[in-house]
């Protein structure tokens, strides 16, 4: 079993926390991180607004991250071994791939290819104060977050929901803890909910929970009452 799970949503919305949180515990876990593809800082256009136009899907080489997807995709026992992932031997059969990035659902190619598709948010001040503590490699110019990435966040996200693109949104103000366990364990049962439909065992059944139920029974529940 294939699953690709999308962590994306807003800038500073703690998609690269939770990322590696999840990466510790989901089993033959491999990550693609979107940032790995922004184009080189003198291919990235100048707007009429003066600014870099980093947040813009032509800023990134998305033909190369969904090259690499495709590659995983076509042997992802391989792709594991060459990215120093260690295969499970009570999972061999189960292989995810997280796709982490402010732009995962804008990409016509990939939008199609994910089992379930993540979006953190935080609200715009608290945006902004987070931003403001970070260096980039490119360090934002005054006043960039205000006249491109917010409005960038706005019209992209606004066109994913103009095109009907399904996301599970995630509140980015709980804690790094709550939302770790409460994307383990949907992605937990997910897994599970597929192989009762024949597959393999995925090797997660003895996980428990805060809620004092296992994942396997939190799955059986779902399917009793679906
Ligand atoms: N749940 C959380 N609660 C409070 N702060 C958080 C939480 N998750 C992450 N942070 C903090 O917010 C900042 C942004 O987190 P992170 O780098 O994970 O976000 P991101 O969405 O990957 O951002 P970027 O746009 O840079 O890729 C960091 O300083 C991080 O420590
Ligand atoms: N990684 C980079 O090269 C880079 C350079 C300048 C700005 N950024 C910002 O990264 C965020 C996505 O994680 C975007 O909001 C970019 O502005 C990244
Ligand atoms: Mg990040």
């Amino acid at each position: 079993m294939k699953c690709i799970v999308g962590i994306g949503g807003m800038t500073n919305g703690g998609k690269t926390t939770l990322t590696n949180s999840l990466l510790k515990v989901l089993p033959n876990c491999c990550v693609i991180h979107q940032d790995d593809f922004f184009k080189p800082q003198d291919q990235i256009a100048v707007g009429e607004d003066g600014f870099k136009q980093w947040d813009v899907l032509e800023s990134l080489d998305m033909e190369a991250m969904l090259s690499t997807v495709q590659a995983w995709m076509s042997n992802p026992q391989k792709f594991a071994r060459a990215h120093g992932v260690s295969v499970r031997p009570d999972a061999l059969d189960t292989h995810i791939l997280i796709l982490e990035g402010f732009l995962l659902y804008s990409y016509k190619p990939l939008v199609d290819l994910y089992s379930r598709r993540y979006f953190l948010t935080v609200p715009y001040e608290e945006c902004k104060w987070r931003r403001s503590t970070r260096s980039y490699k490119v360090p934002d110019p005054p006043g960039l977050f205000d006249g491109h990435v917010w409005p960038m966040y706005q019209k992209y996200k606004q066109e994913m929901e103009a095109n009907g693109v399904e996301v599970v949104y995630l509140d980015g103000m709980k804690s790094r803890e709550e939302l770790f366990h409460q994307v383990r364990e949907d992605i937990q049962n997910s897994l599970l909910n597929h192989s009762y439909e024949g597959g393999p065992d995925p090797g997660l059944e003895r996980h428990t929970y805060n809620s004092g139920h296992s994942t396997a029974r939190l799955a059986a529940s779902q399917q009793d009452t679906a």
